[in-house]
């Protein structure tokens, strides 16, 4: 079983305003909620590409409710741990430009994680956990770190997609897979990245560190893959972006909806880069359908 954990789930609201202005009165043109948060759009790009996953995390109010019944009517399984206070909106506001506007979580009691931790205690080797997004206030910065650990017994690969602190403590976990982007492996190591050289020297540290296979996702740039063997470049296919939120997420979606099939690393990168594109070319994340025609375009070389 894939579970992917969600500690800040979100309504995403995408909001379309033409010639966007701060500091007047903007009138939307479309908008359009969401589930999202970034485990839940793992599993959402998982359900497309036919595979079955279980949604973990926090949930709560009327937002969490709206969440857990569109989940429900996509048939993704849900197992979240109830809150107190309304989990959060995000807004999404596509003018001349891209802004996000993200909402605090609500609080999260010491009893909520531990009964998230009491359902970790069911994995098996034969089981991944996706751990992605920000980590709420309320809980320790370490709080992957120690998620990792606490199932680093069952043989669970775990992969994690977060940024700050959070992906700092993270790493010393030692995770299965990590998919940073070139502004968080920069932000890591307190350096620019500018160059594919870059990524690939830092991402190589990442290995060396103990960490089996690294993705970092440049945007319109592609992504590049390092294991201890190889460092591979994915080229981003070609198409007109219509949204990048959530690319991130479809490209682990992607590279997992492979892997636990074929086990096959290469080939597990080359439809993750083909969703991460899918999805930045479509509205909503990425469909089968879509993944499928781009996938023959990403040609992977060896850099
Ligand atoms: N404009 C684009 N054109 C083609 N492919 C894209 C584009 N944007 C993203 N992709 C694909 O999706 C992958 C992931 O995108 P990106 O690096 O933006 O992830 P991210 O920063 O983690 O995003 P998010 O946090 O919104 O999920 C890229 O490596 C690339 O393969
Ligand atoms: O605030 P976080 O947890 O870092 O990111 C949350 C978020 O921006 O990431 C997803 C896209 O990757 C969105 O669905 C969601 O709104």
């Amino acid at each position: 079983m894939i579970y992917t954990c969600t500690l800040n789930p979100a309504i995403d609201y995408f909001l379309q305003v033409d010639h966007f202005k701060a500091g007047v009165l903007n009138h939307v043109k479309t908008d359009r909620k969401m589930p999202g948060g970034k485990g839940i759009n793992v599993s959402r790009v998982l359900k497309h590409l036919g595979q079955t996953s279980r949604c973990l995390g926090f949930i709560g109010g009327f937002t969490g409710a709206f969440i857990k019944e569109k989940l429900a009517e996509e048939g993704i399984e849900a197992d979240f741990v109830l809150v107190n206070g309304d989990t959060r909106i995000n807004v999404k506001l596509k003018s001349d430009s891209e802004t996000e506007i993200n909402g605090v979580a609500p609080e999260i009691t010491d009893e909520q994680l531990n009964a998230l931790f009491a359902k970790l205690d069911r994995l098996t080797a034969d089981d991944f956990l996706v751990l992605s997004g920000s980590v709420p206030a309320t809980l320790p910065v370490t709080v992957y770190k120690d998620m990792i650990h606490h199932v680093r017994k069952s043989g669970a690969r775990v992969i994690a997609d977060t940024s700050g602190e959070a992906f700092r403590e993270t790493v010393e976990a030692r995770p299965f897979l990590v998919k940073p982007n070139h502004h968080e492996l920069g932000e890591y190591f307190g350096v620019g990245i500018e160059s594919f050289e870059d990524v690939k020297k830092y991402g190589l540290v990442l290995v060396k560190k103990g960490i089996d296979h690294v993705i970092v996702s440049m945007g319109g740039k592609g992504a590049i893959y390092i294991d201890r063997d190889h460092v591979l470049y994915a080229p981003p296919a070609k198409g007109i972006l219509k949204n990048s939120v959530g690319a991130g997420d479809s490209m682990i979606g992607g590279f997992l909806s492979e892997f636990v099939t074929s086990g096959d690393f290469q080939k597990s990168f080359q439809k993750g880069a083909a969703s991460g594109s899918a999805t930045a070319f479509s509205v909503d994340l990425c469909t089968k359908e879509e993944v499928e025609k781009l996938f023959p375009q990403i040609k992977i070389d060896t850099i």
